[in-house]
């Protein structure tokens, strides 16, 4: 069963077509690549699906439901949480406020009740507190619950975010780069992570990689984007022998390396 759907989406920036055309489905509970060269159109491709561009024309539909021209909170609230490629945290702010932040799409009481204890909010804000401990703990950061988020290691930054977008109770979880400047422990962790997340949240993950071994050992479906146009869909094993992909590679090496 599928529960995005996406048609023909384009996105024009002036002259330049970022994306054309695209459509894909994903099915439920699936954990789904989108690959291809620098400035193929991946991150304009989930800027759209989160809300952050509107598309020049297309549809995105979660569950048969129309995404076209809502905002980003909106859309994160019918479902669709992500991480970005540039981490994005409140730096100043300490590990445990940058997931309760995150909380705040289903929260009753607004962000400034949370943040400032407002008496209307206190339990509220208890019972989130619990499950951001809860998510923290799930990502392997308890210990770290009142350091300051600019403060921790940049793969320990990566799984904040994650548990903040966790926090959002996503049905469909979008990771742009995760395994970014991770060093292959961690990369073999976030592995490790991605794949009990699916299973724990019963997610749908879509994820923007490059690293090509982690995309042929976790996905389940990949998408090939080259020059804003998709080149390619299927299996891992199809994906890396598809005379299309390999030479919107070519001199990279890249799709070869998983
Ligand atoms: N806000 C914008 N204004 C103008 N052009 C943009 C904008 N955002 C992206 N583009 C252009 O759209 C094209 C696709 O960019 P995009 O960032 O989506 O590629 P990408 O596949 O995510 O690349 P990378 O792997 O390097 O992150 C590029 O030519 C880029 O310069």
């Amino acid at each position: 069963m599928s529960i995005l759907e996406v048609k023909n989406l384009t996105k024009k920036f002036g002259g330049l077509v970022a994306t054309q055309d695209i459509s894909m489905t994903v099915e439920k509970n699936s954990i789904t690549a989108i690959i291809g060269p620098n400035g193929a159109g991946k991150t304009t491709f989930f800027n759209m699906i989160t809300g952050v561009y509107q598309p020049t024309s297309g549809e995105i539909l979660l569950e048969s439901e129309k995404l076209n021209g809502l905002k980003p909170h909106i859309v994160c609230r019918k479902g669709i949480a992500r991480t970005f490629q540039n981490i994005r945290l409140f730096n100043e702010m300490t590990v445990l406020e940058n997931v309760m932040v995150g909380m705040h799409a289903h929260l009753k009481a607004g962000l400034f009740g949370i943040l400032f204890n407002l008496p209307t909010t206190r339990k509220e804000e208890l019972d989130s507190e619990i499950k951001a401990y809860q998510l923290l703990e799930y990502v392997g950061l308890e210990d770290f619950l009142n350091e300051k988020a600019c403060n921790l290691s940049y793969g320990a930054q990566r799984r904040l975010e994650i548990a903040r977008a966790l926090a959002a109770e996503p049905k469909v979880l979008l990771l742009d780069e995760p395994a970014a400047g991770m060093n292959p422990k961690e990369t073999t962790e976030l592995t490790r992570l991605i794949r009990n997340m699916r299973e724990e949240f019963n997610l749908t993950i879509i994820l923007i990689e490059h690293d090509m071994r982690l995309v042929m050992e976790i996905s389940e479906q990949i998408f090939v984007l080259d020059h804003g146009v998709k080149i390619a869909e299927g299996k891992p094993e199809y994906i890396r022998n598809n005379p299309k992909v390999i030479e919107a590679y070519l001199g990279t090496g890249a799709v070869h390396a998983g």
